[in-house]
């Protein structure tokens, strides 16, 4: 299982994703994609859910429209960890 980040590795991790907000109450991170239309944000979704079964590492988000609101965190640590900062970066890529 991945450690949690301590507090300078998460804030050093948010300053590196753009976009992404530390989640009050909650050791999460959130960020909401807007894409063109339906179709683009599905397409998205759907290779975003194949890398993430490949992680074994899976997001929490939910889709209205061309709106994606996601949020991450490491269930099994309670909290942040490295796989949610690879997996943040991995969506932000697959944006283009
Ligand atoms: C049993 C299984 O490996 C775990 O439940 C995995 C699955 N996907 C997961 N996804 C996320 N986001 N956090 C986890 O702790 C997690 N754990």
């Amino acid at each position: 299982m991945p450690k949690r980040l301590g507090p300078d590795a998460r804030n050093e991790a948010l300053t590196t994703l753009t976009g992404w907000k530390l989640v009050e109450g909650r050791e999460a991170i959130a960020k909401r994609f807007v894409f063109r239309d339906f179709s683009e944000a599905f397409g998205w979704m759907t290779r975003v859910a194949l890398l993430a079964e490949s992680m074994n590492h899976h997001p929490e988000w939910s889709n209205v429209y061309r709106t994606v609101e996601v949020t991450l965190s490491t269930h099994d640590a309670g909290g942040l960890t490295e796989l949610d900062v690879k997996l943040a970066r991995a969506m932000d890529a697959i944006v283009g």
